[in-house]
């Protein structure tokens, strides 16, 4: 690992104990029935652990980072989607025309693209960051989709990408991606590191008849069958069975956590990476907040096993940060509580 990985991981701290019962104390005393929020008080009090001070700082000016990359295993025939959408979408999301940057625009965030894996050479704009580590993962299902260098140079990525927004100002972090083919990599990664089944995290991604879906859950199982993972390693996992943006995501997430900034996980893809976070920094887990439940069943399988409940449950499959993007609003209405809310005290209200 190299000194950047290794200070990252050692900066990621607990939450704050004292933060934390000063949120609990003041959401007692607000002019509400006590848990009357209900999961918003609970996320008021992990972000204020997380800050390390009650009450947390608002959730804004918040930015969504969209980490591009292409995959070898498009080849076994996992998405019905041509390769070079990966490409195009990438200029969509540039040129502002893309779901995300609709949600982003609601929600008052920004939209940032990271190259880091695509394809096909991509003309550089004033959002796009060129952090391309290559053109692409190998076929998973074949070979190590990455070397240990390559996957550890894209975690680094996001880990630069954390940490240059995070001195820019950013209060909040949001994860998104943009891959085709790339939830066969997040099933593949998920049942690393949870030891569920092939067919239990295996879903259809972009829609994919029964027949293609049992195909790529046949690819999962035999790229869980060819590489020996342990999740203890989860550089190796990495590399053997993930994406280029999956890593550069684990470092996105664990730059967030080191800064002690909230970063809001959005779909499957994104979900196996605050797993692999999780296995390098048990504690990063403080400073993830479950944007949404995505569809794919993979991103359950994952939240549960890092015990983290979603926010919105729409039905949403999309991706590119679309579900965190709209989870934003709810994040800081939590926070707002405890900056504006009236105590029964302050406002003359009786107590029951
Ligand atoms: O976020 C999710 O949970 C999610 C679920 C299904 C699909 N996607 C998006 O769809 C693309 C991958 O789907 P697929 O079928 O090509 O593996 C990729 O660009 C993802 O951002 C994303
Ligand atoms: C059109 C399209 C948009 C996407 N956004 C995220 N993944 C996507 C996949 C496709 C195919």
């Amino acid at each position: 690992m190299t000194a950047d990985l290794e200070a990252t991981i050692a900066a990621v701290r607990p939450a704050d104990e004292t933060a934390m019962r000063a949120a609990r104390d003041l959401q007692a005393r607000l002019t509400k029935p006590a848990g009357s929020l209900g999961t918003l008080e609970e996320l008021s009090v992990r972000l204020a652990g997380l800050a390390g001070v009650c009450p947390p700082p608002l959730p804004a000016p918040a930015t969504v980072a969209v980490f591009a990359g292409d995959h070898g295993v498009h080849a076994q025939g996992v998405t019905p989607w041509p390769q070079e959408v990966t490409a195009q979408m990438v200029a969509n999301f540039v040129a502002g025309g893309a779901v995300v940057n609709t949600f982003a625009r609601q929600a008052g965030a920004d939209v940032m693209v990271v190259d880091v894996g695509v394809a096909i050479p991509l003309h550089g704009g004033a959002t796009l960051l060129d952090a391309n580590v290559r053109r692409g993962t190998r076929d998973l299902s074949v070979e190590p989709a990455l070397t240990r260098d390559e996957a550890q140079a894209a975690v680094e990525v996001g880990l630069g990408v954390a940490q240059a927004l995070v001195e820019s100002g950013a209060k909040c972090l949001l994860t998104g991606d943009m891959g085709i083919a790339n939830t066969t990599p997040a099933a593949a990664l998920i049942a690393a590191f949870t030891g569920r089944d092939p067919a239990a995290v295996t879903g259809r991604g972009t829609g994919i008849d029964d027949e293609t879906l049992a195909h790529k859950t046949e690819v999962v199982a035999r790229a869980l069958a060819r590489h020996r993972l342990d999740p203890a390693d989860p550089l190796g996992v990495l590399a053997a069975v993930g994406g280029l943006e999956h890593a550069a995501l684990t470092g996105f997430i664990l730059g967030a956590a080191a800064n002690r900034v909230p970063v809001i996980i959005d779909g499957v893809i994104a979900a196996s990476a605050a797993l692999a976070a999780a296995a390098f920094a048990p504690d990063s887990v403080a400073a993830m907040v479950a944007g949404h439940r995505s569809a794919e069943p993979g991103a359950t399988v994952a939240l549960a096993h890092l015990g983290l409940e979603p926010l919105l449950d729409l039905g949403m499959r999309l991706g590119e940060g679309s579900g965190a993007a709209l989870a934003l609003p709810v994040v800081t209405a939590a926070v707002r509580v405890l900056h504006e809310v009236a105590t029964f005290d302050s406002a003359g209200v009786s107590e029951k």
